[in-house]
């Protein structure tokens, strides 16, 4: 993969034709490369097999010009394959690409007009921080002082300028990753596409970044598409998600839609925690279904998240209830974490400290929870349209 990238790497780099259009009839410094937009991707049923395996299987997708949309799966779900498909390094075994409503699907990846940042993304080892990072402006023949200019304000942002004159072979990973990030941006190519920029950086200064790239995405209006197996910094980063297992999109929304309403049960334990009970309708409500009685008359599968369940108190009612015993609790800031044995197994709950008060181990609670909280799925293992908020 890594020897594709690198004998692509100039190509994406430095030759794309994005700047010769926009510095076209411009010269001297202070000329303005920013993209007026965006563009806008589209896949269509895209797919990329070796051998028997199915690496994307009919992946379908559109992002809207100055979208900031984010891949998420587990390790070897499609997305990186996805992204080198819409980059141009790897031929897909059927499907389309569209950029801006134009079919690229046959055109080398220096005629598409994105900016890379890859995993294993080959900076020059022969060259120094700064040239790294200038090098796509010097091949647009952007004026010296333009140049430093740039390259001095990007090296800030990612907290490298004091390595300019470092060789490439002197940094660390994280740094060199950070150099990849800036010499992609210093460019403002109108699509970004990174996978797993953020990998080798240490949580600090990822979540500094993860700011950083969005405001820069933001105030320049230019289409991202990332690739990450991180769920908080896909929720975090990203105006629309899409959820990849085994080559396939499970579901692309908003971070709170995916959150909230998830489609299958698969989704809504990939995201965040989950607790899933049996539940049957009643003549004045709902009530949960002990374990065990999984495919009793009428009982649906259901979803409600550990933070979305409440202490009741005697007396207390809610839509939705069950008694538990405290297995344990857990405090590893922020929230309070419970286990509750209960007949319908054990079920995790979310409380703030001042609610979970003093509760040990062994004491008997009573939970409940509201039926608007609770995603119900239909036997065929999808959300049922009428709990969709
Ligand atoms: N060049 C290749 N030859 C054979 N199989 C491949 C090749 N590239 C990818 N695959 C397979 O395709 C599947 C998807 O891989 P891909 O790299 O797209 O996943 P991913 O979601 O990006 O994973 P990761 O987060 O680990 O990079 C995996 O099973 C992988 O082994």
């Amino acid at each position: 993969m890594s020897a594709l990238l690198r004998q692509n790497d100039r190509a994406l780099v430095g030759a794309s034709p994005i700047f010769e259009e926009r510095e076209a009839g411009m010269n001297g410094p202070g000329v303005s490369t920013k993209p007026k937009m965006g563009a806008g991707i589209t896949v269509r049923n895209l797919s990329r097999h070796y051998g028997t395996t199915k690496a994307v299987d009919d992946v379908s997708f559109s992002v809207e010009a100055g979208e900031f949309l984010t891949l998420l799966g587990s390790s070897g779900s499609g997305k990186s394959t996805t992204l080198m498909m819409i980059a141009g390094l790897v031929e897909p075994s059927a499907g389309q690409i569209l950029i801006d409503g134009k079919d690229v699907s046959q055109l080398v990846p220096e005629k598409r007009n994105l900016g890379v940042v890859f995993q294993s993304y080959a900076l020059f080892p022969h060259m120094n921080v700064f040239d790294n990072v200038a090098f796509p402006l010097k091949m647009r023949g952007i004026s010296r002082a333009e140049i430093e200019r740039r390259v001095k304000a990007t090296l800030e942002m990612v907290e490298l300028d004091s390595r300019r004159g470092y060789r490439v072979g002197q940094l660390s990973g994280g740094q060199q990753q950070r150099i990849a990030l800036a010499r992609a941006l210093v460019f403002e190519p109108p699509v970004l596409l990174m996978d797993e920029p953020m990998g080798a950086l240490d949580r600090r200064l990822r979540e500094q970044l993860q700011r950083e790239v969005k405001e820069i995405q933001q105030s320049l209006g230019i289409t991202v598409i990332y690739v990450t197996h991180d769920q908080e910094e896909a929720m975090l980063m990203s105006d629309r998600v899409g959820i990849m297992a085994e080559g396939r999109m499970q579901q692309i929304g908003a971070p709170r839609e995916i959150y909230e309403a998830p489609r299958t049960p698969f989704v809504a334990a990939f995201l965040g925690e989950s607790n899933f009970l049996r539940v049957r309708q009643t003549a004045t409500g709902w009530e949960v279904c002990p374990d065990g009685a999984a495919n009793s008359a009428g009982s649906l599968e259901a979803m409600v998240r550990p933070e979305d369940l409440h202490l009741l108190s005697p007396g207390q009612t809610a839509a939705l209830s069950l008694e538990g015993v405290v297995r344990y609790v857990e405090f590893p800031g922020g929230a309070m974490r419970l286990l509750t044995d209960t007949p319908a197994g054990p079920v995790e709950v979310r409380l703030h400290r001042h609610e979970a008060g003093t509760l040990r181990e062994g004491e008997r609670v009573t939970l409940g929870w509201s039926d608007r909280d609770m995603v119900l799925f239909g036997a065929e293992g999808r959300a049922r349209q009428e709990t969709a908020p």
